[in-house]
């Protein structure tokens, strides 16, 4: 399987700071990649630089071939910030159908992203009058109606309830079945065991790069919350010894 995504000895400073130290991981294509890890530990700064949005001090950031924010790149990758990028004096309908306009798509593409967010009563609802969790689904629609091949997704189940974090999730799923390669981060340990791989990432360095699975064995626990804790402290004993 080919790398839809290949970091190599990436470092970034954000203001004065080092947020990533020699960051080294690839995301396989075809694959639903979570990037867990605390709060603060640099989740969005890794996925600014996939985007190509995001100032690197050195490294580099290949995604799909090209380097990160190529213009090749425009209309392969989608984004899903943590702020909504939908705009609150449209309808979700009109957001959904003004961004598969931009892809030359037909207004039954924006319906189905609007279907397959969980949207489709919402539809005509000014975005402004949804709830925090709306809104981010009608961010979501916009970001996959164009069925990008690969989607980079920054926190996209928080706020939602289990119900509909679980149809999100099933939805991820298909999307990568159907050929896109989805970069999801979460700092909610329970959605580690849906990915098909982990990048676990604590104060900007990476603590491992393999299946939930493989981090269960590699921890000797089947918690994938106590692995994630397991797999810190093992990183500490390194650093001290
Ligand atoms: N604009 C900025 N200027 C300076 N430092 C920043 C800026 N944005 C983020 N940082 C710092 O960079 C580090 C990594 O932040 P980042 O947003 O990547 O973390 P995160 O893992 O995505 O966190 P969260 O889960 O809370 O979104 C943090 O220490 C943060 O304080």
């Amino acid at each position: 399987m080919s790398n839809a995504i290949e970091v190599e000895h990436l470092v970034i400073a954000r203001g004065k700071r080092r947020v990533l130290h020699d960051f080294t991981c690839t995301v396989p294509s075809g694959s639903v990649t979570g990037l867990l890890g605390p709060s603060g530990s640099g989740k969005t700064t890794l996925m600014r630089a996939v985007v190509g949005v995001q100032k690197i001090v050195s490294g580099t950031v290949t995604v799909l071939g090209h380097p990160a924010g190529a213009k090749e790149l425009r209309d392969k990758v989608g984004y899903l910030t943590q702020a909504p990028s939908v705009y609150a004096d449209l309808t979700v309908r009109e957001n959904t159908r003004y961004f598969a306009s931009l892809y030359g798509l037909s207004a039954k593409a924006a319906d189905e992203a609007i279907s397959d967010v969980g949207l489709t009563q919402a539809k005509d609802q000014l975005v402004g009058q949804l709830s925090g969790g709306q809104r981010a689904r009608a961010s979501l629609a916009c970001a996959i109606v164009s069925k990008p091949q690969l989607l980079v997704l920054d926190e996209p189940t928080v706020g939602q309830d289990p119900v509909l974090r679980n149809e999100l999730w099933q939805r991820f799923h298909a999307l990568a079945k159907a050929g896109s390669t989805l970069l999801v981060s979460s700092h909610v340990m329970d959605e580690a065991g849906r990915c098909d791989r982990l990048l676990l990432i604590r104060d900007g360095y990476l603590i491992a790069d393999q299946t939930p699975a493989d981090v269960r064995l590699s921890a000797g626990t089947d918690d994938l919350d106590e692995a994630f804790l397991r797999l810190v402290q093992a990183q500490d004993t390194q650093k001290v010894g």
